[in-house]
């Protein structure tokens, strides 16, 4: 375990204080990445009492395995962000590449600007020049899982962040895909 469910609960609140701060005075509209998101946001929103708007970006780019891939996107974002605050939610802020290529296509929106909170920050591995605006934690360049976190698709469900051995990763890369063939 690197970071335990009464850690997060509590980075979280104080996360959800500095945003309420920023944000004060303006309807934002959260944009949240899916799939990884689900327990950080659902965790941090119910903490705002701002008026908001909520959103998602379906992206994805790790698939089955531990390493960055082709960043596909699996779902747009629906809402009208022009002239809008924008808080755009991740869990984790890796090599930079989904967060680069997603403030790119949100600036084409014209939003009247941009904040971006990511849970977790690995900083050793990054390959893009992006920092956020808020961030849970600094973590060390392990491949970490749980509180919406997974190695292919699995340990989402976890309550805490931990680190995947790497035993499991290695046996696993011989097994099959858990995605849908495309037709
Ligand atoms: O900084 P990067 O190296 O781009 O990595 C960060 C991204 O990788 C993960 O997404 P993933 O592709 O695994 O999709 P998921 O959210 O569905 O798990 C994670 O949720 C971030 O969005
Ligand atoms: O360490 C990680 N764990 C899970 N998903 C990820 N996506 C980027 N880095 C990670």
């Amino acid at each position: 375990m690197l970071i335990s469910d009464k850690q997060l609960a509590r980075r979280v609140q104080e996360m959800s204080v500095q945003i309420e701060r920023d944000f004060k005075g303006r309807e934002m509209v959260v944009v949240s990445l899916l799939n990884g998101t689900v327990l950080f946001l659902a965790d941090l929103i119910r903490h705002l009492s701002l008026p908001l708007r909520l959103d998602f970006i379906g992206v994805s780019s790790y698939g089955h395995g531990t390493e960055s891939g082709d960043l596909v996107f699996t779902k747009e974002l629906r809402l009208d962000v022009r002239g809008r605050d924008v808080l755009l939610v991740d869990d984790i802020l890796d090599t930079g590449k989904t967060i680069h290529r997603v403030l790119a296509k949100l600036k084409a929106l014209k939003p009247r600007r941009i904040k971006t909170c990511v849970l977790l920050d690995k900083k050793a591995r990054r390959v893009e020049n992006v920092q956020a605006d808020y961030v849970g934690f600094e973590i060390p360049d392990y491949f970490v899982v749980g509180y919406g976190l997974d190695f292919a698709e699995r340990y989402r469900n976890l309550p805490f962040v931990g680190v995947l051995h790497p035993k499991i990763y290695k046996a696993n890369a011989k097994t099959k895909s858990p995605y849908r063939k495309k037709k």
